[in-house]
């Protein structure tokens, strides 16, 4: 199982001193959509720069415009990109081909998805490279994660790598790792703790585990 540190409340300087602490355990690094937001694809770039050998997502939930978001984030040096799994499909099949052309990688991330295990099966089918399940922030804060939905892809996917995020955290993690996705990602369960370096190691450990 791979780890995906994704930073979301922090400007470029504090995103590369986060990943210079934890960078050996991580296999990909997020640059999340409110890092985008705030500081648009030169995140992405500045990132890419400094770690060269890592991964690099670029969250950009792409929900139209498809080839052509993609074509502007791997120019930045995306290696991912998030289009969002609620779009239709021509928007995923567009973002499919440009990834091809481009040599990268594509993230449907189900967030707000309702059939989970319907679209799931249609995204798998457009070529998509990942799927990821999603509690986002407004949902984590009334109680909800993405495990059940995770169990369900991981039973109907079938070409696709599986992922999870959503407010995994050290507490959370043995709930995911039970179902056993391809791809943990987590964001502020390393990025705000006290100690991110310490807890990263501890996340590694447990999915080299629980592998
Ligand atoms: O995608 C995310 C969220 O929608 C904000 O853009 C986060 O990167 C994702 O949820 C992982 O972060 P944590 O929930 O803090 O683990």
């Amino acid at each position: 199982m791979k780890l995906q540190l994704a930073l979301d409340l922090v400007n470029i300087p504090e995103a590369i001193e986060l990943v210079k602490q934890v960078e050996e355990y991580v296999d990909i690094v997020e640059i999340g959509t409110p890092v985008i937001i705030n500081e648009g694809l030169h995140a992405v770039k500045a990132m890419k720069e400094a770690f060269p050998s890592l991964q690099v997502l670029a969250d950009l939930k792409i929900m139209d415009a498809g080839g052509y978001e993609i074509m502007k984030a791997s120019e930045a040096g995306a290696d991912i990109i998030t289009v969002l799994g609620a779009t239709d499909d021509l928007t995923i099949k567009g973002a499919v081909e440009e990834a091809r052309k481009q040599g990268k990688s594509i993230m449907v991330d189900m967030i707000n998805v309702k059939n989970i295990e319907q679209r799931a099966q249609e995204v798998d089918a457009l070529g998509v490279d990942y799927i990821c399940v999603h509690t986002g922030y407004d949902l984590q804060a009334v109680g909800k994660d993405s495990f059940e939905e995770l169990q369900t892809i991981k039973r109907v996917v079938k070409h696709a790598k599986t992922a999870v995020a959503g407010g995994i955290k050290l507490a959370t993690l043995p709930a995911a790792i039970q179902a056993q996705p391809d791809l943990v990602i987590v964001g502020g369960g390393i990025a705000t703790q006290e100690d991110p370096r310490s807890v990263a190691r501890e996340i590694r450990n447990q999915l080299n585990q629980g592998a």
